[in-house]
């Protein structure tokens, strides 16, 4: 298998320092990956952290795996401006952009076998003229036309699909349609089963108001929309279940009802995730013609450059990357 590819993300975000902390748990069997990033940036987080970690520039994706063992490969990505942690600078947005680039390019080349993104800062790259709100959209973007990208967060015991995703709380609810819910249902019901191994996963579909509408009386939506887009997808023989009350369909025994919750806007998926297991959620991009992770949480530029922010949720996307992308080798 060739390597995973990582990308920088914000350089000035925990980045750089959990990747040292993923290649540290290497004999733990954290799966290879080659880092797009700066090498001289990393040597000076490196000695600031008061770490003595090989750092070595590679050629290519495939020199990875000679590297590994004694050093962290590293593809160079230069860097516009010395980086302070916590304090982003959006001279090095090219960089960052230019980081994920290579990375769909050597996955789509079959030079990797996935890719995976540290968190970027979504604000300072929109500022500095970034046209897309999140990885999710942009990645679509790279892969061409026919890509439908679909938000997946998984942790162990529960995973979540937004209907919508970054945009403010009144388009998401403006853009819900039948088309939209039955598209993204169907990439995840299809994806649970290439990717997740179940031969026939439930999905559980939330409604968007208070008590799932209560019969209209708190809003229509559940009426007008989600229901007709359940009956279609049940005609189509997908197992799916709802519109459920959201606040009643994340507790310990409702979670093992489903393999999936699909909710109707950002907040609605990420908050239960991110409350019941921060440290392993994973972000997963469905839809898209190669496997991407990255770790649920964002930059936590707090964090950034004191060596104490958990790298847990990191490893999880490497390990996760490097299993969905040998079963779809498995699968060819
Ligand atoms: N995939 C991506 O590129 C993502 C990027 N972001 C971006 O990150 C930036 C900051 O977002 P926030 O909402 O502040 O979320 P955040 O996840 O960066 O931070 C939220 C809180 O969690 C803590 N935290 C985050 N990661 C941690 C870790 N590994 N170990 C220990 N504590 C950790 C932080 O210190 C902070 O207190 C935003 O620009 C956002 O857009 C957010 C999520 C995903
Ligand atoms: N909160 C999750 C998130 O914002 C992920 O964004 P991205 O992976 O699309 O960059």
């Amino acid at each position: 298998m060739p390597p995973l590819v990582l990308t920088m993300g914000e350089p000035a975000g925990i980045g750089g320092e959990l990747a040292f902390a993923a290649w540290s748990r290497r004999a733990a069997g954290v799966p290879c990956f080659a880092l797009l990033d700066d090498p001289e940036r990393l040597g000076a987080l490196a000695r600031s952290l008061g770490l003595k970690l090989p750092i070595r520039p590679i050629e290519h994706a495939a020199d990875a795996e000679a590297v590994w063992a004694s050093a962290l490969p590293v593809l160079p990505i230069p860097l516009a401006a010395r980086v302070v942690p916590g304090k982003p600078d959006p001279a090095n947005a090219g960089a960052i952009i230019r980081a994920i680039e290579r990375a769909v390019a050597l996955v789509t080349a079959g030079e990797a076998s996935a890719l995976v993104t540290n968190p970027i800062q979504k604000q300072v790259l929109i500022e500095a003229g970034f046209r897309h709100p999140g990885h999710t959209e942009f990645l679509a973007d790279l892969a061409g036309p026919g890509a439908v990208p679909v938000m997946m967060l998984t942790c162990p015991g529960l995973r979540v699909v937004p209907i919508t995703i970054h945009q403010s709380l009144q388009s998401a609810i403006a853009d819900l349609s039948i088309d939209k819910i039955t598209t993204v249902a169907r990439i995840t019901a299809a994806a649970l089963t290439r990717d997740f191994g179940i031969a026939r996963p439930t999905l559980a579909v939330s409604g968007l108001n208070p008590h799932a509408g209560e019969g209209g009386a708190f809003g229509r939506e559940e009426i007008d929309v989600i229901a007709p887009a359940i009956q279609r997808l049940c005609a189509e023989g997908i197992e799916v279940e709802g519109p459920l009350p959201a606040d009643t369909m994340f507790h310990v025994r409702a979670r093992q009802t489903y393999d999936a919750a699909l909710c109707m806007y950002h907040d609605q998926a990420l908050i239960p995730i991110k409350t019941i297991d921060f440290e392993r959620g994973v972000n997963v991009t469905l839809g898209l013609p190669f496997v991407r992770t990255s770790p649920d949480h964002g930059t936590a530029l707090n964090l950034a450059g004191t060596g104490k922010a958990s790298p847990e949720s990191l490893i999880a996307a490497l390990v996760t990357a490097d299993q969905m992308a040998r079963t779809r080798a498995a699968a060819r």
